[in-house]
């Protein structure tokens, strides 16, 4: 049973203590507002946190994103990328591209560092070109996330960053008993990265899950 001193308790604690680490400013606010209107849940504050924290790191120029969603992420991305960087982030919902031009303009960023295309990833990633990337985020659940990685590790140039979001598939991940699809899937990502010669990789607990691999 957790009580209010429990281990679990305070672990939680810590966590969402973690995740407000960063305030975040009106562009973010007015994009998780849009995302509310839309149903579509961007990633959590401490993941915006991270993933700028990543770009920077990493000294980003070119970024790939799988799930445009309402621009959380991808306006993320940029706050931490090179002044030069260009977003190169994939959606097939239109109304959700939308909602993220605004999240960007919000943002103060000028309309040539993004580029944004209406379609679904399994056939956009295999035009892009290989090596030519810095950071790839992965934030959309599809029967193809096996192949959106493949694609991805194709796509990064040595030293670039491989990020998956919600890897932990809303904590249900850990839980042996849950065996559907999605979770089974993302369970069969975490180990193929993880057993990848070609990558270092580590799982933050960020968020609802944060796997984070460096293409050697
Ligand atoms: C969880 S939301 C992304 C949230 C976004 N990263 C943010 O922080 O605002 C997932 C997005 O993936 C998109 N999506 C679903 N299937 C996709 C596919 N096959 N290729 C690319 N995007 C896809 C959905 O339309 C949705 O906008």
């Amino acid at each position: 049973m957790r009580t209010l001193n429990s281990p679990q308790t305070a672990k939680h604690a810590s966590w969402e203590y973690a995740e407000q680490h960063q305030a975040e400013d009106h562009a973010l606010e007015a994009a998780r507002l849009r995302g509310e209107d839309l149903g579509v849940t961007p990633v959590s504050e401490g993941t915006a946190a991270a993933l700028t924290v990543l770009a920077a790191a990493a000294q980003a120029r070119g970024v790939v994103e799988v799930g445009t969603g309402v621009g959380v992420s991808g306006l993320s991305l940029l706050r931490g990328a090179s002044p030069e960087a260009v977003l190169t982030s994939i959606d097939p919902d239109a109304d959700h591209l939308h909602a993220a031009r605004g999240t960007f303009r919000d943002g103060g960023v000028p309309a040539a560092r993004t580029r944004l295309i209406t379609g679904r990833a399994e056939e956009v990633l295999p035009r892009l070109t290989t090596g030519g990337y810095c950071v790839v985020h992965l934030d959309a659940d599809s029967p193809a996330l096996e192949d959106f990685v493949e694609q991805a590790v194709r796509l990064l140039r040595p030293g670039g960053l491989l990020i998956l979001n919600d890897a932990l598939d809303h904590d249900r991940l850990p839980r042996p008993a849950v065996r559907e699809e999605p979770t089974v899937r993302k369970r069969a990502v975490e180990r193929t990265v993880r057993d990848d010669e070609r990558l270092v990789t580590t799982m933050l607990g960020t968020g609802t899950g944060l796997l984070v691999a460096v293409r050697r």
